[in-house]
């Protein structure tokens, strides 16, 4: 089978690294110029040379990291690649999955569109799906969806004794179910109702337990931190000790940092995802396991 070449966007390269000793094989990094007009150029310092390309990219804040992505794919492609995939392990726009208030644009179903009309294929993490019941109603190219579970519930097992699993919403329900699954604990669900991007009401179940136990309040995207921050508040207000906070891709900036302290979270951790100060559990093991086998045959 011919080696991938992995190519980092910028941002990327220690993950393409990794990958790269994972996978074997060779792993450069996009070259990006910003014009005095503000548009991007983009180089290759490679030619793929009949090479299957992986693209490697961190895309939280995608707007000005997606167009230097289509173009670097699209010269992967005119400069002989075998076959051109993304390795995103944050997805962005699932959020916006529905006209929640009339003439709003369904940008998850656009950028889908985009993402398929360019690459051969799509590896990511824990994509946030709710409304839509997988990446393949919208996504029409290959995806492959790699699951945090294994490895947060492996961290948790090291690190935290007789945790309780807690979700924010219904939607965690299938990360927490995972986790707390291969972990043997118990896990509560709580119900939110969002209001707004920074306004959430959050509700614990009548009778949820785990006042004995170390509450780890697991989501899948952590982002101004409203909901974790909510959550957590709810929890210390009916008597539960301080929790940790596990997040997949941890978005937050400082300011939703402080709120989690504020609301009394004793410590933030996430996966590597996104690069970002919490980052303690690290994918690129099961991260490389998927590339092997969706993109060197993409
Ligand atoms: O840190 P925050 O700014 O609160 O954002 C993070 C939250 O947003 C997402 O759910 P969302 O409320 O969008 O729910 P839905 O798409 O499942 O309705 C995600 O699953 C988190 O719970």
């Amino acid at each position: 089978m011919t080696p991938l070449l992995l190519l980092a966007l910028p941002g990327a390269e220690a993950l393409a690294r990794q990958l790269a000793g994972h996978l074997h094989c060779a792993c450069e990094a996009v070259e990006l110029h910003c014009y005095p007009d503000g548009e991007a150029g983009v180089r290759l310092p490679v030619e793929p040379g009949g090479r299957p390309v992986v693209l490697v990219a961190h895309l939280d804040h995608p707007d000005g990291k997606t167009l230097p992505l289509l173009f670097a794919a699209d010269a992967a492609r005119e400069l002989g690649a075998a076959g051109v995939s993304l390795l995103a392990p944050y997805l962005p726009y699932m959020r916006q999955d529905d006209r929640f208030r009339p003439g709003e644009a369904i940008t998850s179903r656009t950028f889908a569109r985009v993402l398929s009309a360019t690459f051969d294929a799509v590896v990511t993490v824990d994509p946030h799906l709710h409304r839509w019941p997988s990446l393949d109603a919208i996504y029409t190219t290959r995806t492959r969806v790699v699951a945090a579970a294994p490895a947060i519930a492996d961290w948790l097992a090291r690190e935290v004794p007789r945790p309780v699993i807690v979700g924010p919403d219904a939607e965690s329900e299938q990360w927490v179910a995972a986790v707390a699954g291969r972990l043997g604990a118990p896990h509560v669900v709580m119900t939110k109702v969002r209001h707004g991007d920074r306004d959430v009401r959050v509700t614990l179940p009548e009778g949820a337990a785990g006042e004995d136990r170390t509450p780890v309040l697991l989501d899948d995207i952590i982002s101004s931190g409203h909901t974790v921050a909510t959550a957590a508040r709810v929890l210390r207000d009916a008597g539960w000790p301080s929790p940790l906070c596990v997040g997949v891709h941890a978005l937050v900036d400082e300011a939703g940092m402080a709120l989690l302290k504020e609301a009394g979270v004793g410590r933030v951790v996430s996966c590597d995802t996104v690069p970002h100060a919490t980052n303690a559990i690290g994918l690129a093991p099961l991260l490389a396991e998927a590339v092997r086998e969706v993109c060197a045959a993409a």
